[in-house]
C-alpha cells in the first residue's frame, strides 16, 4: 500500500503544533504495517535546509503565480516531496504568518498550490511512484480531494482527510473560485461552500472518501452543534465514513530513559533528579506540594483563563507551577504577571523544544485544561514520564487519562485526574484532589507506575489508519 500524505508542517523539520508531530510520526509507524508513506510539504527555508541530497522530479511553469518544482529527498528518515515554489513558501516568518504576526495575505493560494500538487502527484504518479491513497491533513490539504476529482485521479486513488483542528476553516471569498481553480458546481452546501464563502476544511470533509479526527470522543463531539463549529451537519452526514483514531506519540523520542535533554530515568523514583533540576532552573522554592507544568500554545481553546482563576487553590496548598508557552498576548501577559507576583510560579514565554522535555520530565503533574481537545499530545508525554495528567474531560483527553476514583483505585489502574471542561471551580476541586494524592506517597507512586506503563505509542492507531487506507484504495 502506497500513501501520499500532504501536510503544511512536519516534525522535526517545521512545527507550530501537534499536526507536525503526527505528520512526522505516521510514516515510520505505518511502515511497520506494510504502508509506504511519502509526505508532501511546502518548501519553507527550514525544510530546504534540512533536505539531504534532493533531486527535481516534476516542474510546473506557473503554479499559482510563479514557477515551481517538486524535489524528492529525505530528511530525518522521512521520504519527502518538497514543493519548491519560492514565490509562495521561501519567506522569513512562520508557515502561516509573517514576522509581524499577521497571517500571510495569500494563504488561500499557498495551500491551494500545495493541495494542487498533491492531487497532481496522486493522479499522474511521479518518477514511477503512484500512491493508492491521498491522505490530507487539516484545511491546508482540504482542497486536494477536490482537485483529485477535477484532475480525474479519484478513479484510481482513494482519499482520506484528517481533522486536527476544526477551528481553522481555510476560509476564502467566493470571488476566489477561479483563482483557486475550483469548479463552480462545488459551491453549494453539500460541497465547499460555508456561510457564503469557500472553506478548504469543508472541501476536505465533503470530497474525501473517509474523514477522521484524532480521538473517538472528539469524533462524537464534532457531530454536535456545541463542538462542531458549523461543520457538525457535514460530519454527521458522512455517517460511517467519519471516525476517530487516537493519536500516538513517538516513544523513542519521548523516552524518559534515553532523553538527551534530561537526567534519564525509567522508574518514578528516578524522576527526582529531573525534578530538582527543574526547580533549580526556574529558581522555585523547595515546597512540599506538587510541581505542575504546562507546555502549550496559549489560546482560548486550551482554557488557560480557567487556570488563572483556579491557580490560587494550588498555590495555597504548597503547589508550584511552571508554564512554557506562547500565543495570545493577553494570556502571555497574565501569566508573566502572575509569576512576577508569586515565587511559586515561573513562566517562559516562547517555543523551546529542549525546555519542553525538561518540564515534562521534571514535573509531578501536567495540566491540560482545554475547552475542547481533538486529542492532545502533552498528556501522553506526561503519562510516559510519570508526570500525572490533570485534564479536562473532553475529546482525546477523556480517551487517554484514566481518572482516579473509587473503582479505578481499587483496580489499580488510575493514571490522572479529569475535571469538567470550561469550569474553573471544577479545576480548583481537581487541584485539591491532586494535592491530596500527592500527600499520599504510596498512592502517588502507584499512579505514576500505572501512567508509565499506559500504552501511548502508535501501534494500535497505525493499524487503524492502515485499515482506513485499505477501505478507500481502489485496487487494494
Ligand atoms: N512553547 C512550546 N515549546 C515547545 N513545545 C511546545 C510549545 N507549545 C506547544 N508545544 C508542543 O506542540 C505540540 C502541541 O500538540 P497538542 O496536540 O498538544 O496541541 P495542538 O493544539 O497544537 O494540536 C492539534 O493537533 C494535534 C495533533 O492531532 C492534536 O493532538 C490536538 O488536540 C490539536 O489541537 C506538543 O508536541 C507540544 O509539546
Amino acid at each position: 500500500m502506497k500513501v501520499l500524505s500532504v501536510a503544511s508542517e512536519v516534525a522535526p523539520l517545521i512545527k507550530t503544533g501537534g499536526l507536525a508531530d503526527v505528520a512526522g510520526a505516521l510514516p515510520a509507524a505505518l511502515a511497520e504495517k506494510g504502508v509506504e508513506m511519502r509526505t508532501l510539504v511546502p518548501g519553507y527555508p527550514a525544510v530546504h535546509a534540512a533536505l539531504d541530497g534532493s533531486k527535481p522530479v516534476l516542474s510546473d511553469g506557473n503554479l499559482f503565480g510563479g514557477p515551481a518544482q517538486i524535489l524528492h529527498g529525505t530528511a530525518h528518515g522521512l521520504d519527502l516531496y518538497v514543493l519548491d515554489a519560492a514565490h509562495l513558501f521561501y519567506r522569513d516568518g512562520g508557515p502561516y504568518a509573517a514576522p509581524d504576526g499577521f497571517d500571510w495575505w495569500d494563504n488561500a493560494e499557498r495551500f491551494a498550490a500545495l493541495s494542487w500538487m498533491a492531487a497532481t502527484i496522486a493522479t499522474d504518479g511521479i518518477g514511477g511512484w503512484k500512491p493508492d491513497v491521498l491522505h490530507a491533513h487539516d484545511w491546508q490539504g482540504g482542497l486536494a480531494p477536490v482537485y483529485l476529482q477535477r484532475l480525474g485521479g479519484a478513479h484510481t486513488v482513494g482519499s482520506v482527510f484528517t481533522i486536527h483542528n476544526i477551528a481553522f476553516t481555510g476560509s476564502a471569498g467566493a470571488d476566489m473560485m477561479a483563482r483557486l481553480r475550483l469548479p463552480m458546481e462545488g459551491y453549494n452546501p453539500g460541497g465547499f461552500e460555508f456561510h457564503g464563502r469557500i472553506s478548504a476544511l469543508k472541501a476536505g470533509i465533503a470530497y474525501s472518501d473517509k474523514v477522521n479526527t484524532v480521538s473517538p470522543t472528539y469524533a462524537e463531539e464534532l457531530k454536535t452543534p456545541e463542538f462542531g463549529m458549523g461543520f457538525d451537519g457535514a460530519l454527521a452526514h458522512k455517517g460511517s465514513d467519519f471516525c476517530g483514531i487516537l493519536n500516538g506519540i513517538d516513544t523513542d523520542y519521548w523516552n524518559p530513559a534515553k532523553d538527551p535533554h534530561v537526567a534519564g530515568f525509567s522508574t518514578p523514583r528516578g524522576k527526582s533528579k529531573a525534578r530538582t533540576a527543574l526547580i533549580e532552573e526556574f529558581g522555585l522554592p523547595y515546597d512540599n506540594g506538587p510541581l505542575c507544568v504546562v507546555v502549550s500554545r496559549l489560546t482560548e481553546q486550551k482554557g488557560f483563563d480557567l487556570l488563572l482563576h483556579a491557580v490560587p487553590t494550588l498555590l495555597e496548598r504548597g503547589g508550584q507551577l511552571v508554564v512554557l508557552g506562547s500565543g495570545d498576548p493577553g494570556l502571555e501577559h497574565a501569566f508573566s504577571e502572575l509569576a512576577s507576583r508569586n515565587s511559586q510560579v515561573a513562566v517562559h514565554i516562547g517555543y523551546n523544544e529542549p525546555m519542553s522535555h525538561r518540564l515534562i520530565a521534571g514535573g509531578d503533574a501536567i495540566l491540560v485544561p482545554s475547552r475542547f481537545e481533538p486529542c492532545g499530545l502533552t498528556q501522553l508525554y506526561g503519562l510516559r514520564y510519570g508526570t500525572l495528567p490533570v485534564v479536562a474531560s473532553t475529546g482525546g483527553l477523556a480517551d487517554t487519562v484514566i481518572p482516579d476514583g473509587v473503582a479505578t483505585r481499587m483496580a489499580g489502574v488510575a493514571t490522572g485526574i479529569q475535571f469538567a471542561p470550561g469550569n474553573a471551580e471544577a479545576l480548583k476541586d481537581a487541584f485539591n484532589h491532586l494535592c491530596d494524592l500527592y500527600a499520599n506517597p504510596d498512592l502517588w507512586a502507584q499512579m505514576q507506575r500505572n501512567a508509565m506503563k499506559h500504552p501511548v505509542g502508535w501501534d494500535v492507531s497505525a493499524a487503524a489508519y492502515a485499515e482506513l487506507y485499505a477501505q478507500v484504495a481502489r485496487n487494494p
